[in-house]
């Protein structure tokens, strides 16, 4: 059998227009995994009231971190695709759960290739029904519709994964070399509460009660919430980071549902309240760059921690295409092409 790997991220729309976020946002949000309310409330939410203003002023945010080559999404997707490629002899393909570059085009890619046994590769560290599952189910859809002689490995969520940390945390360590920080906040994409509960196996684990994510679980699989909160722990181990000059919290959130708490907007009001002045941030959930970190938390969140008294701001940037997180890509696929072995994780 021919080997070969699809890489899979988010996806962006074709160019930061209401008339191109419009269709992009419109795909997104009527996934079921995202908006997760039965096909006629979906419709009558996304369709009938989201589709009406976002577009604008999502494409407003899109223009202000737009680069000359496209999406930083996309782009950095790229850059990271192609130097993976220089560090294995498998083919890589690079697809998108949402817009252009799509998941069909990726396979595709490796079937003219001669490629019949594919890794699939999400690009995100942690489950979410939201993320990682969309892109799996997705994935296993189209090649059971257009691929049926391809069979499929899917690397786990990583975001435990020992040498994983270190890079993180090796990337930490230097966004934060020059500057003497008060505080360093982790913020996380935020999801509904509903979504943990609706993906915990268990069906009782998941309490949202601030203790269940301390109890070990096979929950936790599945569980976005505790496997933000380890990474968090995770890394501030890793870097010996002092517990009280920590947080953690949550971003982006989206309708009026209870989603994951703290808010990030909320923590850069009661940090600024509380006296710090040098805030770090670091977005954790995001292996490349996008909308959500350059212009959500670099943008608006600095302008939102020093309205509220807060001083020097920093977003330490993701891990994008680093060549040590290539470098570890690599060695994942290359690990799995001769011995058929995934990484090693830990999950509590
Ligand atoms: C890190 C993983 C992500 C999870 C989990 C996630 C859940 C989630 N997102 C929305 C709604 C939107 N997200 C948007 C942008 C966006 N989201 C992620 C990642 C996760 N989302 C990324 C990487 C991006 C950036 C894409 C880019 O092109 O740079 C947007 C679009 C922009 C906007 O209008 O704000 C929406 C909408 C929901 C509802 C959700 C869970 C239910
Ligand atoms: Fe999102
Ligand atoms: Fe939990």
């Amino acid at each position: 059998m021919q080997k070969g790997v699809l890489l899979v991220n988010l996806g962006s729309p074709d160019s930061p227009t209401a008339k191109d976020v419009k269709p992009y946002l419109d795909e997104f949000l009527m996934d079921e995994r995202v908006i997760d309310v039965n096909p006629v409330l979906r419709n009558i939410i996304v369709r009938g009231i989201i589709l009406n203003t976002r577009p604008k002023r999502s494409a407003e945010a899109y223009s202000k971190i737009w680069w000359d080559e496209g999406s930083p999404l996309i782009v950095i997707s790229k850059r990271f695709a192609e130097k993976v490629q220089k560090r294995t002899q498998l083919p890589i393909a690079l697809g998108m759960r949402y817009g252009s570059m799509s998941i069909k085009e990726g396979l595709q890619e490796l079937k003219e290739k001669g490629v019949d046994e594919v890794f699939l590769v999400p690009l995100y560290p942690h489950y979410a029904m939201s993320s990682y599952e969309t892109v799996v189910v997705k994935t296993m859809d189209v090649q059971a519709e257009f691929f049926p002689e391809m069979q499929m490995t899917t690397l786990p969520a990583f975001y435990s994964n020992p040498d994983f940390v270190k890079i993180l945390s090796q990337s930490i360590a230097e966004g934060l070399k020059d500057f003497d920080y008060d505080h360093i906040l982790f913020s996380y994409h935020g999801i509904p509460e509903r979504h943990i509960k609706k993906s915990d196996p268990t069906k009782s684990h998941c309490k949202l009660d601030g203790k269940c994510c301390q109890t070990n679980s096979v929950a936790h699989h599945t569980c976005y919430k505790h496997q933000c909160l380890d990474t968090t722990e995770l890394v501030k181990k890793e870097l010996g980071l002092p517990e009280e000059k920590v947080s953690t919290s949550f971003q982006s959130r989206l309708g009026s549902d209870p989603w994951l708490q703290p808010f990030t907007d909320k923590e850069f009001e009661r940090l600024a309240q509380e006296g710090i002045k040098k805030l770090a941030v670091i977005t954790p959930a995001f292996v490349s760059d996008c909308l959500e970190t350059l212009e959500e938390i670099a943008m608006e969140g600095k302008h939102q921690f020093q309205e509220a008294g807060g001083g020097d701001y920093i977003h330490i940037s993701c891990l994008n295409d680093r060549d040590d997180w290539a470098e570890l890509m690599a060695e994942w696929i290359n690990t799995w092409e001769k011995s058929g072995v995934l990484p090693e994780y830990h999950i509590q």
